[in-house]
Parts: structure tokens; C-alpha cells; sequence
């Protein structure tokens, strides 16, 4: 298999560092995570997201938008009180954040109480994440995420793999332990590689036979042990369509929950235009295709899933903004616009 030969890393995006107290605030969320009597005061003025099964709580505004709100722990200690919880509850939350004032922010579920009685008396409604990316703005579903998925893993690793006895979580969440082990578990996501493959003039796009009827997306694939990131892009991208990968440039990089945590590193790839014939391996893909400039112009209009129904020629689209698969393919169309 041929080496990519032009490797090319750009760095455009990281992080928001807009704000001066960048350092202190990092420093602080440090400290929260090392240190389990600062976190537990911090907690005392800290704001709580809250969550029921994993699916996070959110609220309609006056002009129809949705948000997703955080509440004092003050606030949230009255909610359990009024519902005849017990407040030793609020020990059970994990930290996701803090804001740019310091305030130090939350995860709770509370999906041992009934779902009714809490969105009555929050005046919201607990919503399954994948509807909460439509309907949130970025960093909100971004921290939405975020939530869930160290919910997630706390809810899933309660023992130890090595000794099969319980592992006890730091009051930040950042980690479990094993005492009669002495193992130490961190919160784990597996790397992806998702690329835009590209032979110039046409982009690459496929689908599984899981996704919604009529989606395309980059092609995408779990990293194996021992692989680099460019060496993950080449043999998935080998695996699904038998196509070799001349070139790569690296855009972006999303962490995705669904199912599980992912970090998705996304990357733009060039396959020679002389070789460009698709063997779909049909266990992993239903379909792969190429598409013109035109074509993906078009799929980038629709904004939401459209009506595909059955018995009708299915309508293509794309993953919505929040994928990071969207901003890949948005990014091929601009450059290609300007090569024209
Ligand atoms: N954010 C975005 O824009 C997009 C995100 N994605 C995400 O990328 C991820 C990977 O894409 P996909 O094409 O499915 O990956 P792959 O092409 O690697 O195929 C998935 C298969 O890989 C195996 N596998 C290997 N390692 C893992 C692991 N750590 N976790 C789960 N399965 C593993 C499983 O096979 P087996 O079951 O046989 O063991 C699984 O069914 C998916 O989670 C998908 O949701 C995909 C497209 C767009
Ligand atoms: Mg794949």
C-alpha cells in the first residue's frame, strides 16, 4: 500500500480561549479533579445539569428555542427535598466544567426518581441526546455530551475487571479505583478517524445499512491497537471501498457519544484520479458513491432529516452541523467552489 505522501497538519481551532482566565480556569478545573475537599466546596456554589437515564433536561424559551440549564446546587438540593429525596444525592454529580466566572459545573442523574415529578418542577423536559443536538446551540450540546458520557461511563464501570470488586469513584468523577487492586480507571473514549476521501474533482460519501434511510457520510472507522491515525484512515479506507489513500490533511476533531465516547479525528483525503474505482466491502457499507460539487451543494441545503418514505426513491442527505462529518464535507464544497 502506498504511504501518504503529503501529510499535512493544519491547526485551526483549539479550543476557546478567548478569555484571559484561561490558565486560572484550567488550573482550577485541575484542582477540583486532584483534590476531593476542593471539589466538594465547590460544588456548595456550583451550577448542576441535570440528566434522567442520560438524557439531559431542557428548556423551551419564550421564542421557541430550546436551552439546556443549569442549576445552583442550592436549587437543585430544594428540587430533591421537595420530591422526598435524600440531598446526599448531590455527591453523586460529576464535573464536566467550569465557567469563565469559575463556577464549577455539574452532571446529575436523577433517574431513580420519577421523570414527571422532576420536569414538572424544573419546567422542562429530559430529552434523548441525539433529538437535544437539533435543537441545542454548539457549546450547549457539546456540554450536553460531555455530561452524559462521563455519566455513562460511571454507570457502566462499577468493578473492577481485574478482582471483580467495586470501584469507588473521586468526588470530581475523573477517575475509579480499585483499593483491594490498587487499579485506577480513567474515563475512556475510543479513537475514530473520519475522512473525506476526494479524487479532485468528486467527493466520496457512503452509507451503513443502520443509518437513517437516504443519509450519506464520510467514511469513518475505530483506530486498532498499535495504529497511527493517517494508518487507521489508509486501511479503512482500503477496507470499505478498495481504494488507496495518496494524500492526507487533517481538519478537525469531535468527540462524539453515540453509541459509546468516541474522539473523532477528521481528515480531508486525496485518492489518485487515475484510480478511482469503488469496491464497496458490503459487510461494513450498503453503498458508497462519488459526487460532484453540484450534488453536494445540493445535499447541504437540507437542514434536518427530510421525509423519506418507503416505496419512494429515497431523498440523500447529510449528517446534520453538529457532526462532525457536515463540516468536512461544507469544507470540500468551499474549496472546490474556489477551484472553480
Ligand atoms: N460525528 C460524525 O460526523 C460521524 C460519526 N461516526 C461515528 O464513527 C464511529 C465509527 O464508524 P464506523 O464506520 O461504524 O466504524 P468501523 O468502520 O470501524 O466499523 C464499526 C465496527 O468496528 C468494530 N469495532 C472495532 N473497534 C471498535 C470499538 N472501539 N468500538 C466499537 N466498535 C468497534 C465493530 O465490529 P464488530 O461489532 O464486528 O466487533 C463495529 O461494528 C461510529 O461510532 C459512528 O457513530 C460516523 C460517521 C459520522
Ligand atoms: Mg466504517
Amino acid at each position: 500500500m502506498l504511504q501518504p505522501r503529503n501529510i499535512l497538519f493544519r491547526l485551526k481551532w483549539v479550543g476557546s480561549r478567548s478569555c484571559s482566565n484561561y490558565v486560572s480556569r484550567m488550573r482550577y478545573l485541575s484542582r477540583m479533579k486532584q483534590d476531593d475537599e476542593v471539589c466538594r466546596t465547590a460544588l456548595q456554589s456550583g451550577n448542576i445539569f441535570l440528566y434522567h437515564q442520560l438524557a439531559p433536561l431542557l428548556q423551551r424559551t419564550d421564542i421557541g428555542t430550546y436551552q439546556f440549564p443549569a442549576f445552583p446546587a442550592e436549587d437543585v438540593k430544594g428540587i430533591l427535598e421537595n420530591l422526598g429525596e435524600s440531598n446526599e444525592m448531590l455527591w453523586e454529580t460529576i464535573l464536566i466544567n467550569c465557567t469563565e466566572r469559575n463556577k464549577a459545573q455539574f452532571s446529575l442523574d436523577v433517574g431513580s426518581i420519577e421523570q414527571a415529578a422532576v420536569e414538572k418542577l424544573c419546567g422542562g423536559t429530559f430529552t434523548d441526546l441525539r433529538k437535544a443536538f437539533f435543537l441545542l446551540r454548539g457549546p450547549e450540546a457539546t456540554l450536553a455530551a460531555r455530561g452524559q458520557a462521563l455519566l455513562r461511563w460511571h454507570q457502566t464501570n462499577g468493578f473492577c475487571s481485574s478482582t471483580g470488586q467495586p470501584t469507588q469513584r473521586n468526588q470530581s468523577g475523573s477517575q475509579r479505583v480499585c483499593h483491594s487492586s490498587g487499579i485506577t480507571y480513567y474515563p475512556k473514549m475510543s479513537p475514530v478517524v473520519i475522512a473525506l476521501v476526494s479524487d479532485g474533482k468528486r467527493c466520496l460519501l457512503g452509507r451503513q445499512s443502520t443509518f437513517p434511510r437516504g443519509m450519506y457520510s464520510a467514511l469513518a472507522g475505530f483506530c486498532d491497537m498499535g495504529e497511527t491515525m493517517e494508518e487507521t484512515l489508509c486501511r479503512e479506507i482500503a477496507e470499505e471501498v478498495g481504494l488507496e489513500v495518496e494524500s492526507i490533511q487533517y481538519s478537525g476533531s469531535q468527540h462524539w457519544p453515540f453509541p459509546q465516547s468516541s474522539l473523532m479525528v477528521a481528515c480531508h483525503a486525496t485518492v489518485n484520479a487515475d484510480n478511482t474505482r469503488i469496491r464497496v466491502d458490503t459487510v461494513e457499507l450498503e453503498d458508497a458513491r462519488w459526487f460532484s460539487l453540484e450534488e453536494v451543494q445540493e445535499l447541504l441545503k437540507i437542514k434536518a432529516p427530510p421525509r423519506n418514505n418507503k416505496g419512494e426513491p429515497p431523498v440523500f442527505w447529510v449528517p446534520p452541523r453538529y457532526a462532525i462529518a457536515n463540516r468536512l464535507i461544507q469544507e470540500w464544497a468551499n474549496q472546490q467552489q474556489l477551484k472553480s
